[in-house]
């Protein structure tokens, strides 16, 4: 048969099936490439993205004739969900799987680029592998080998059209007859300006204001902006890097530090990650102590403040360590980052990067720290195999979370905890996922939306609230705990699905489930049902009734009721204030919300000058919802002094819904949003009703 029929009769079976790949070079391999897809699959499936694209003369240069063929390319989305292991991912870790990664950087402050190379060693799962494809977003491919008791082979390589949530594809053609086993590939590459894992900002952006400052943050899936790589939570690799940077400056990875140089660092991660625990800070850097193995960085000017703020940061390692089983990651660092980073804390392991927003003044805030130290067992070794069971990273560690807590400030405070994060699963469902119900499931459906988009308190509060009534069900702490042990260390270092923790759960308890309570758990209704979690254990209702009869209290009386009520005069803590202020935020109807009762409730909780950026953006909140225009300055200073999501999405979600606010609102968003990460604006953007 010719070549141009067989391509033509290609063509038109992919048409036919709905099968299309942005990666269509040259046609011989879309032909190997969909029949390596279309093995065992079932059914067609069929995409919505299509776009029609012409081939040009340079891709067909094999036939003239080819330039006939009308060629369909959308994502091969798709074609990653055949393998069933991650749909924000092109990578085929059930063909080859990534080992160790050795990462060679210069940072190029000037020119805001990562340049360099990294150096994958894989396990190739199968003999005769066509192609090794990776995860790439913006990334720049200088050159791709083969490298093979010292000798180099080039590699042919190309990359896909991007797909906007997930990127591009990159493909490394193997040559023929490529044999599995271990295989070693140098790729050199820049990242982009733009990568949107990266965040560069300028000496004035900086509290020093004398040198630049770069950070990563890479979950979930923006590890591919800056190495191209098996960007796949199903895919663990240890990693070690050399960093060359300016040399008044001090690097930081998610790794031990192995030798210091003027200028020159190296890391290494001896225990297998994901790749978006990747993680590289850059900055005027300085360090004080926390405990043995735990020092707490940040720039000079609030280094103490940072000190004291997580000074318990030893007692919760060792607390979480009691719960969980040893800690292997050797170092527990705190990095305290600019206010530009998006989320109250990232996992990153040996060097967690926190939020400022935490320096509260009275350490209040500092259960952040317990969550991240519990990722060190749940989520970095225990690790969601793709984000859509992202409820057994984030459920599991709110759930040792609240242990932590309770080992250290008791039962009452403990439960108060997760009631507070049920305060606040109830305005994220009415708000933020009010029209993605589908998103409201503990296991979600990713493959139209990107992880960033699914993003929301779901996993963390439902799947939380899920265990603590297995727990519950099953006999509590004493009889659970065991279990969570086991489950962590049978795990340990793999990535897993719900069904793995489901399994895990009837293995260790079918002999002493004498009362068939595990047939009681209604898996279905759990994992799948929309909206609140379907059942709330009974929690200790002790410190939330507080909260709840105050909120009572100001959304049913008047001001001038209010003035001379003693009840509301009562010494609360921190929490409290912040339960109640988060509960009034979610009262259908605030009685006489007016200036005067915002400026009540102000002078009584002694709210003007707080520190607590909880409290400040349930206050923020509480203005835009009684329509002050005269505090719009207040407010925007707020959403500007800092991007962490948590509190500026919320705020500009509120003023998009007040029709005098929203283009105030829109025109600040435009003057900030390149000091912005792009995950932030990103989202804002589509907050604001602008994409
Ligand atoms: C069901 C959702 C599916 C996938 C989402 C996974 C990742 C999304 C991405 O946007 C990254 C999230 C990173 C989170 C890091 C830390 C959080 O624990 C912070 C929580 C919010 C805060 O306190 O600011
Ligand atoms: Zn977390």
């Amino acid at each position: 048969m010719s070549i141009a029929k067989r391509v033509q009769q290609w063509a038109t079976f992919a048409r036919q099936w709905h099968i299309y790949d942005c990666t269509w070079q040259n046609p011989f391999d879309s032909a190997k490439i969909i029949s390596r897809h279309l093995k065992g699959m079932q059914k067609p499936i069929y995409h919505p993205m299509i776009h029609k694209r012409s081939l040009t003369t340079q891709q067909l240069s094999s036939s003239d004739l080819l330039q006939t063929v009308p060629v369909y390319c959308v994502s091969n989305r798709n074609m990653g969900r055949l393998g069933k292991v991650d749909p924000s991912s092109y990578s085929q870790p059930e063909l080859i799987t990534t080992k160790h990664s050795s990462l060679e950087w210069k940072v190029d402050f000037d020119n805001t680029k990562l340049k360099g190379s990294v150096t994958h060693k894989f396990n190739v799962l199968e003999n005769n592998l066509e192609s090794i494809i990776l995860d790439v977003r913006d990334v720049k491919i200088l050159n791709a080998e083969i490298i093979s008791s010292g000798s180099t082979t080039p590699l042919n390589h190309f990359i896909s059209d991007p797909v906007d949530d997930i990127g591009a594809k990159l493909t490394l053609e193997l040559p023929q007859g490529t044999a599995k086993g271990e295989l070693t590939v140098r790729i050199d590459y820049e990242t982009s300006q733009k990568a949107s894992g990266l965040q560069w900002l300028t000496p004035e952006q900086t509290l020093g204001k004398k040198h630049p400052y770069m950070f990563s943050q890479c979950q979930a899936i923006h590890a591919r902006s800056i190495i191209p790589c098996q960007d796949t939570p199903a895919v663990k690799f240890t990693y070690t890097a050399t960093v060359e940077h300016p040399k008044d400056l001090k690097a930081l990875m998610s790794a031990l530090i192995e030798k210091q140089e003027e200028g020159r660092t190296t890391f290494k991660q001896d225990v297998p990650i994901p790749a978006y625990l990747l993680a590289i800070a850059i900055g005027d850097l300085v360090s004080r102590p926390l405990g043995p193995n735990s020092n707490v960085w940040a720039e000079e000017g609030i280094i103490e403040e940072c000190a004291a703020e997580f000074s318990e940061t030893s007692l919760m390692l060792k607390t979480a360590a009691d719960i969980c089983g040893p800690y292997v990651w050797k170092q527990y660092d705190l990095l305290v980052m600019p206010p530009s980073f998006p989320f109250g804390g990232m996992e990153n392991p040996c060097l967690t990067f926190v939020t400022p927003t935490l320096l509260a003044g009275d350490k209040s805030l500092a259960d952040v720290v317990a969550h991240e130290i519990a990722h060190s067992w749940t989520g970095n070794l225990v690790t969601n195999k793709n984000f859509e069971h992202f409820w057994l990273n984030e459920g599991f560690t709110v759930f040792v979370e609240t242990k932590i807590v309770g080992r250290m400030k008791g039962d009452k405070e403990r439960d108060f905890h997760m009631l507070r994060n049920l305060t606040d699963l109830q305005e994220c469902l009415r708000t933020q996922l009010k029209d993605t119900p589908e998103l409201t499931k503990l296991v979600v459906d990713l493959s139209n939306c990107g992880p960033d988009d699914a993003f929301s308190s779901v996993p963390y509060m439902k799947g939380s609230t899920f265990l603590r009534y297995i727990e519950d069900l099953m006999g509590g702490p004493e009889v659970f705990e065991p279990f969570l042990r086991s489950y962590l260390q049978k795990y340990s270092y793999q990535s897993v699905v719900t069904d793995d923790f489901k399994n895990a759960l009837y293995d260790y308890f079918v002999c002493t489930d004498k009362n068939g309570k595990l047939n009681e758990i209604d898996w279905e209704l759990w994992l799948s049902s929309e909206g609140m979690p379907p059942i709330i254990p009974q929690f200790d209702q002790t410190l939330a009734n507080v909260s709840k009869q105050l909120a009572l209290l100001w959304s049913t009386k008047t001001t001038e009721e209010l003035a001379s009520n003693a009840e509301v005069k009562q010494k609360i803590s921190t929490h409290q204030l912040i339960d109640f202020l988060g509960k009034l935020i979610e009262c259908k109807d605030i009685k006489d919300l007016t200036e005067q009762k915002i400026e009540l409730l102000e002078a009584t909780y002694n709210l003007k000058n707080t520190k607590n950026a909880e409290v400040l953006f349930r206050v923020m909140r509480l203005c835009i919802m009684a329509r002050l225009m005269n505090r719009m300055g207040q407010i925007i200073d707020f959403a500007n002094s800092n991007f962490r999501m948590k509190f500026c999405r919320p705020i500009y979600r509120d003023l998009a819904q007040w029709p005098e606010a929203k283009p105030i609102a829109v025109k600040n968003f435009e003057s900030v949003k390149d000091q912005m990460m792009a995950v932030c604006s990103h989202t804002i953007e589509k907050d604001l009703g602008l994409k």
